[in-house]
């Protein structure tokens, strides 16, 4: 896994933006070129029916253009329809800046992409993701207002993170129930694959509940840190995906659910952060089905993000947070009804929710 993508092989064989699959219909994309800063980005905007297109900024060291292209059109893909299912008046978009985040950001690089964001008038509105900190969306708030996932200080809401963490946990509960008859999730044995910002929080929530975590990561300084604060385990072994386990929460990076990892995958439920798990969500979310592992959609419970930096624009407060955070078990647990009810994979009975709210917005457009 080096980032949500097929083989770069596979990309390559079909025209370049128009003709990829996760194109999509995308509405516009906007590549972004600085040569004194060194920024080289990508903005996705796939929908904006229901809003602005909103989706944070992702900054990675892909292996090359092919990845990042994919990379944001697949985000920004899943931004509509998290925000369609989330009840949210908000369009998908979502940035890549190519590079590594560590050696590479600077203000002025962050500064530079906050003017591309700005020239598109609002039509797009960034915030944090992968490779990103609160800081750095303060940083670009110098040169546009179209941006969430400010500091409380500065009067935004705050890292979204441990509001994701939240609903992810909401999420997974929702998926125990539906799968064990009860959303108790003590003594059920959790491996957290990626324990960063959203990662970290979740496996707090995990501990409090009494579940028994496992945690991975391909930072080991960061297991360390998450294993001084809590009683979880560091996974030693080879191959995190033939583990036995009762849930597996991907909270890294996405195409982790793929042809490979699915025959050996032992999980009873699968219920993570991380955007785009599956490879292809068509064929990977028809195997899962099939093998009998209760897929949570990833779009639906790491909605928390998006909650809690759509708060900055409408003005509603940390209660109201928590309660449409909350709703997330409850909106999970019907989905997973319909996908049983109407014999579909739980991610099209998602997908199916979220594209009905679109069209119903279009149709009373008038377009
Ligand atoms: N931050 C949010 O509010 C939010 C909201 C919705 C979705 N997400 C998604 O959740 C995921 C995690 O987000 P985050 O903000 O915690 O990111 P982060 O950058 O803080 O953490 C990601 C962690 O994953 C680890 N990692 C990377 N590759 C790995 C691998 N192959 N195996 C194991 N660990 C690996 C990194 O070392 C890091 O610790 C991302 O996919 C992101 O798009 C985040």
């Amino acid at each position: 896994m080096t980032s949500d993508v097929i083989s770069s092989k596979e990309l390559s064989k079909v025209d370049p933006v128009f003709g990829q699959l996760s194109f999509d219909n995308h509405e516009q994309i906007v590549f972004c070129n600085d040569k004194d800063t060194g920024l080289k980005a990508i903005i996705g905007i796939h929908n904006t029916v229901l809003g602005p297109a909103l989706g944070g900024t992702r900054m990675w060291n892909y292996n090359n253009e092919w990845e990042a292209l994919n990379d944001v059109l697949r985000l920004s893909r899943g931004m509509t329809f998290k925000s369609a299912i989330t009840g949210l008046n908000l369009g998908g978009g979502k940035a890549v800046i190519i590079g590594d985040a560590k050696t590479q950001k600077t203000p002025e690089l962050m500064r530079k992409f906050g003017e591309f964001v700005h020239s598109l008038s609002g039509r797009y509105i960034t915030a944090e993701d992968v490779g990103m900190a609160t800081e750095d969306m303060d940083t670009v708030r110098e040169v546009t207002p179209y941006v969430t996932g400010i500091s409380e200080s500065k009067g935004g809401a705050g890292n979204p993170s441990p509001i994701t963490a939240y609903g992810v946990f909401m999420g997974m509960k929702a998926a125990a129930k539906f799968k064990y008859g009860s959303d108790i999730l003590e003594d059920k044995s959790v491996f957290v694959q990626g324990i960063g910002h959203v990662g970290e929080s979740l496996v707090e929530h995990l501990m409090n509940e009494g579940a028994r975590v496992t945690i991975a990561d391909i930072n080991q300084e960061r297991l360390e840190e998450v294993r001084a604060k809590y009683d979880v385990t560091i996974y030693g072994g080879q191959d995190i995906y033939s583990e036995p386990m009762d849930i597996y929460a991907p909270c890294a990076l996405g195409a982790t659910i793929n042809d490979d990892t699915i025959n050996k995958l032992q999980a009873h439920i699968i219920a993570g952060a991380a955007n785009n798990q599956l490879a292809d969500e068509v064929k990977h979310g028809k195997m899962l089905q099939d093998k009998g592992i209760l897929y949570a959609p990833d779009f639906l419970i790491n909605a928390g993000g998006i909650i809690n930096v759509y708060a900055e624009l409408e003005n509603y407060d940390k209660q109201e947070i928590i309660r449409k955070t909350e709703n997330i078990y409850n909106t999970t647990l019907e989905i997973l009804d319909r996908a049983k009810a109407n014999n579909l994979t739980t991610n099209t009975a998602a997908l199916s929710i979220a594209k009905e709210r679109i069209e119903t917005r279009k149709r009373e457009q008038g377009k």
